[in-house]
């Protein structure tokens, strides 16, 4: 199949004794995230804050088979030799893995199971190369440390986005939230209450299309893009103690202005417009596109779960496909 360009590895290293057995079927899970504040700018060096989403997840169960490589998926199912340009980043994910651990690339099955809808700036690229990861690695008796297995989705995701951050990688595998800048990722407290509200416009964002479109904004027009990068970095640098001080009013704001910003860059789209203002005139404390944009998901604040309850049916009444709540405190470890 063409376009699956990730970096060739090194087989491993690793010392014989952290190989195990290979069990008939190993699996792995990876989960969901949203970018709370600074997407697209992460990109150009500014920091970001992503909150894991556990209640949405995707699972990868790996068997051996005779064949050669099979992947099985809603996307398509079938050798990954004939795989469609959709399924780059997950074959990817495979074969990388598979050189990795120095196993052959034949004799795996690798099957998806999950919730996460792709191309909804949930993080559904990442999670999937993930899960997929830890579960071929597992069923060659190999247990992925954090770092081979971030260079192994990074592997996946510059297939599926061409210039990640690896704020991705780092967030659907992290039980808090993330602050990453420059590669570089910490957990970051928070004591934040309320309630999140996520809607999916129910159109596909493609990230790779929207972060060529800001790259080719910034080369075209360089002091005002960085004008509009500097703000957002403002707004996510001041909400780490917003977070810290549950200061949901403060944080609210910024997320609408952060949606604004991100509009300037070109990420935004009617849809995600409509359901942002329609969150604000049902009492949202702030309201924002969340991920990659031109269509996916809005992430939007609320004061209550009664409030927030309000806001999911007018965003479902201005055409969100369908919603779901995420308590800032099942965003914690
Ligand atoms: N259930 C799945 N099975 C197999 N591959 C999947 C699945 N879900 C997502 N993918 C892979 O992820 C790709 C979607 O990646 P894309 O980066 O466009 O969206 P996303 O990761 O959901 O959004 P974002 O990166 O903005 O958070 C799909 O084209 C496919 O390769
Ligand atoms: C748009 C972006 O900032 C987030 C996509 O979820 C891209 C990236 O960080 O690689």
């Amino acid at each position: 199949m063409a376009g699956v360009t990730g970096r060739v590895w090194e087989p491993s290293t690793r010392p014989a004794s952290t190989i195990g057995a290979a069990p008939a079927e190993a699996t792995a899970t990876a989960h969901a995230k949203v970018i709370l504040l600074g997407e697209h700018a992460v990109v150009h060096g500014a920091p970001a804050i992503a909150l894991p989403v556990h209640g949405l997840a995707l699972t990868a169960t790996v068997t051996r088979t005779d064949r050669p490589l099979w992947i099985d998926s809603v996307l398509y199912r079938g050798p990954i030799a004939a795989a469609p340009e959709l399924l780059a980043a997950p074959v990817t994910a495979i074969v990388e893995t598979l050189r990795h651990v120095g196993a052959p690339a034949t004799g795996r099955a690798v099957r998806i199971d999950g919730e996460i809808p792709a191309e909804r700036g949930l993080g559904s690229s990442a999670a999937v190369a993930a899960a997929i990861a830890a579960a071929v690695a597992r069923s060659c008796g190999v247990e992925l440390d954090a770092a081979e297995r971030f260079a192994l989705i990074q592997a996946a995701e510059r297939v599926a986005h061409g210039t990640p951050s690896g704020l991705d990688a780092r967030s659907v595998v992290s039980d808090t939230p993330v602050w990453f800048q420059a590669g570089q990722a910490r957990e970051l407290p928070s004591a934040l209450g309320g309630v999140f509200v996520i809607a999916d416009t129910g159109l596909r964002g493609r990230t790779r299309e929207a972060v060529a479109g800001v790259a080719a904004l910034k080369a075209a027009e360089p002091d005002r893009v960085a004008g509009i990068l500097s703000r957002i970095q403002e707004c996510t640098q001041a909400a780490v103690d917003d977070l810290a001080g549950d200061d949901r009013a403060a944080l609210g704001a910024r997320m609408s202005q952060v949606h604004a910003l991100l509009r300037e860059l070109t990420v935004s789209n009617p849809h995600l417009d409509r359901l942002v203002a329609s969150a604000e005139a049902a009492g949202a404390l702030g309201a924002k596109l969340t991920g990659g944009g031109r269509g996916g998901c809005v992430l939007a604040l609320a004061e209550t779960a009664q409030n927030a309850e309000t806001i999911a049916a007018a965003m479902r009444e201005n055409g969100a496909e369908r919603t779901w709540m995420l308590r800032p405190e099942e965003t914690t470890a």
